[in-house]
């Protein structure tokens, strides 16, 4: 057997970002040559991975993954979440604050970076919560949290809305001090006390409580504002409605440092789909409406938006086969992220694989600031540049089928829908912890 770290791996004709065809010979860790196809020689030490027809692209990161460890193993570990990363194209994660305990302290977040390490599948980066217990009360910890092994950038208290103004004002004051980020769960709690799902016609019709565009619009236009009163960095999780765009628009031409994600279930499903009462589909925040996806849609091709998010949120059978009010909110999504963005982004001509790069890697590591040392990310496919890669098939099509994913939970909302685009490879600095589509176990690589 030979180790992870002296494999050299040639990825013979694969499409650097969709471009013209290369061998990419990773060795060390890092691209170590980027040759004319066909060229890259191969020996006994080498794997030639037959790349023909495949876009390679810089390891997918992903801003907002909820891992549920600790508290919540019955849904998902860090290893059975950090193994379906690596199967959707991920190379690094950054692992949601809402755990039980919360992630508030240092302690607690060197100890999802520890176990996320020691897994080996993705570079996990905790999340830190913004208040102690996702309590809206006091302010956590940033500090030590930031300070610490795990190096917390982001801070968010996802779930919930930092809503008192005070709380987030301190907040995007704080984190400057260390060049941080405040990621807000924009959601007015007082607008949304039982809301169910997107007010609309839809929940009129359904009689379920809605939950109104400007709850979410109304606590982004506050946060942009305080973050240009203290010049501070802004981050908008999961915008959903065609408001939140324009508003996050409007701040960007105005200067201020704002970056939004949306995830790939608001870039195709709507509230439409409420009607089936099946809670697959209930989710925070609530599936809009058509118009709202083409305005996402259009705010991701524009740069309005700055990346995919998965907010992937496993939930057991048991917290998801209820009656719809009795629901947990959430849905997996990092096993169909890539395959969404295409179907919707890429084949729809409105993006290119560069700009998938960019949404789905290269920007999300900035807003992370885990774009340099040693576990680089979001980098170009150049020599010399970490050895983090995906090789996708865009020709393969699929039907999902939640019992055949690798995450814990099998709360897709995708099931039964044939998408395009299949994972064939992933790299973590020059370590394959995918081959062949499937998960290769860094414990039988010797990592
Ligand atoms: N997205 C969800 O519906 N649920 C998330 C929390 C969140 O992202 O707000 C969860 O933790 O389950
Ligand atoms: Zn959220
Ligand atoms: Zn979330």
């Amino acid at each position: 057997m030979t180790s992870a770290e002296t494999t050299t791996y040639v990825l013979r004709g694969a499409r650097p970002l969709g471009g013209d065809p290369v061998d990419l010979v990773l060795a060390d860790g890092v691209v170590a040559r980027v040759l004319p196809a066909g060229a890259a020689p191969a020996d006994d030490a080498t794997v030639v991975v037959d790349a023909t027809g495949l876009v390679a692209l810089p390891g997918l990161v992903d801003l907002h993954t909820h891992l549920r460890e600790p508290g919540r193993e019955d849904a998902e570990t860090i290893t059975s979440g950090t193994r379906a990363a690596a199967a959707g194209g991920f190379t690094a994660v950054h692992a949601m604050a809402n755990t039980t305990p919360v992630a508030d302290t240092a302690g607690v977040v060197e100890q999802v970076w520890r176990i996320g390490r020691d897994a080996g599948w993705v570079d996990v980066h905790p999340v830190g919560a913004v208040s102690v217990g996702l309590a809206g009360a006091q302010l956590a910890e940033l500090g030590a949290m930031a300070d610490s092994a795990a190096r917390v950038r982001v801070f968010s208290d996802d779930g919930k809305c930092v809503a008192d103004p005070i709380l987030m004002r301190r907040a995007l004051e704080y984190v400057k001090a260390f060049d941080g980020v405040v990621a807000q769960h924009a959601q007015e709690p007082r607008l949304t006390e039982g809301a169910q799902m997107n007010e609309g016609v839809v929940s009129a019709e359904l009689g379920l409580a809605g939950w109104p565009a400007v709850a979410e619009e109304a606590i982004i236009a506050r946060d942009v504002l305080l973050a240009e009163h203290v010049g501070s960095r802004l981050h908008v999780c999961h915008l959903s409605t065609a408001g939140s765009v324009e508003i996050v628009r409007w701040a960007k031409a105005r200067g201020i440092d704002v970056t939004a994600e949306v995830t790939p279930h608001h870039l195709v499903l709507t509230d439409d789909l409420a009607r089936g009462y099946d809670p697959t589909f209930k989710v925070n925040p609530p599936l809009r409406t058509a118009a709202d996806v083409e305005a996402v849609r259009a705010g991701l091709a524009d740069g309005t938006i700055d990346i995919v998010a998965t907010d992937h949120a496993p939930h057991t059978r048991e917290d998801k086969d209820c009656e719809w009010a009795a629901a947990a909110f959430g849905m997996t999504g990092l096993e169909t992220a890539l395959s969404v963005v295409q179907d919707t982004m890429v084949d729809t001509g409105r993006i290119t694989w560069a700009d998938v790069a960019r949404v789905l890697s290269a920007a999300p590591a900035r807003i992370g600031r885990i774009e340099t040392g040693p576990s680089a990310q979001g980098r170009p496919l150049a020599e010399g540049e970490p050895a983090n890669v995906t090789l996708v098939d865009p020709a393969a099509r699929r039907v999902v089928d939640g019992a055949e994913q690798v995450t814990g939970s099998d709360n897709t909302p995708f099931q039964g829908r044939e998408l395009p685009g299949r994972v064939v490879a992933t790299f973590l600095r020059g370590r394959a912890t995918v081959l062949d589509g499937e998960p290769v176990d860094p414990a039988e690589v010797g990592a």
